[in-house]
């Protein structure tokens, strides 16, 4: 089962990623590169990363008005992406303009309701009710807007996939028990999320931060 986890290279240090990926290859489906990893290293880094020969889930979490995320996804195209997010809440003409902008290969999901917030954090922003009723009008809005699938936490996935059997559902923020939960607070087992539904595991700083990436990775494997 080890393909359904994505490892999240969070890093600056390209040197530091591929150490991380030579050591958990066998134990992953793909990798997933993010704004830190991107910011500091660009087409280039992605370039030296694809050389892994795994599936690049490229998470940069587009957010802006159409035309822009549309022309950023274009600008991604070198870099064949397996996977690439944009936030749900950019609204509609935004994700049909991202999705037709992506290459057929590449799989276009919205990011529903961030894995670090609660629905205190929700409210402060404005948004009333609670995070399954935001993760689910978001699921909704994904799907008529012609994605590929949506990011929620493992809290929401079994009620997201029953509005969307068919769609490909990400999550983060999932915890080994007894593990940190450091920034995330919707945090479940991968165990629990995929029970719930879950399509592909995103796992970062359990594996990364490990003094044995490899052998977490093994014990996380080993669960599911
Ligand atoms: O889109 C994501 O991947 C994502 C969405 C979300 O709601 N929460 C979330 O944690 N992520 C990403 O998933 C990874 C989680 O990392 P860890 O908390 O270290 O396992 C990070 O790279 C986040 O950017």
């Amino acid at each position: 089962m080890s393909s359904i986890i994505y490892v999240a290279i969070d890093t600056p240090l390209l040197t530091r990623a591929q150490d991380i990926v030579r050591s958990v290859r066998n134990h992953v489906g793909g990798i997933k590169l993010g704004l830190e990893f991107f910011c500091a290293n660009g087409h280039h880094g992605v370039h030296e990363m694809r050389k892994f020969g795994l599936p690049i889930f490229l998470d940069l979490k587009l957010h802006d008005i159409p035309n822009t995320v549309a022309k950023a996804v274009q600008a991604l195209h070198s870099l064949e992406p397996a996977i690439i997010t944009v936030h749900a809440s950019g609204g509609r003409a935004m994700m049909e303009d991202a999705k037709a902008a992506a290459g057929v290969h590449t799989k276009v999901v919205a990011v529903t309701m961030l894995t670090s917030l609660d629905d205190t954090d929700l409210g402060e922003t404005g948004v009333s009710g609670t995070a399954r009723e935001q993760v689910a009008r978001l699921t909704e809005l994904a799907r008529a807007s012609g994605l590929d699938g949506i990011v929620c936490s493992g809290a929401e996935v079994a009620y997201a996939r029953k509005l969307w059997p068919s769609g490909f559902f990400v999550v983060p923020g999932v915890r080994p028990s007894g593990a940190a939960k450091g920034d995330q607070k919707r945090a479940v087992t991968p165990r629990e999320a995929l029970d719930a539904g879950a399509s592909i595991l995103v796992i970062g700083r359990p594996i990364t931060q490990a003094m044995e990436p490899d052998q977490a990775a093994r014990e996380i494997e080993a669960t599911l």
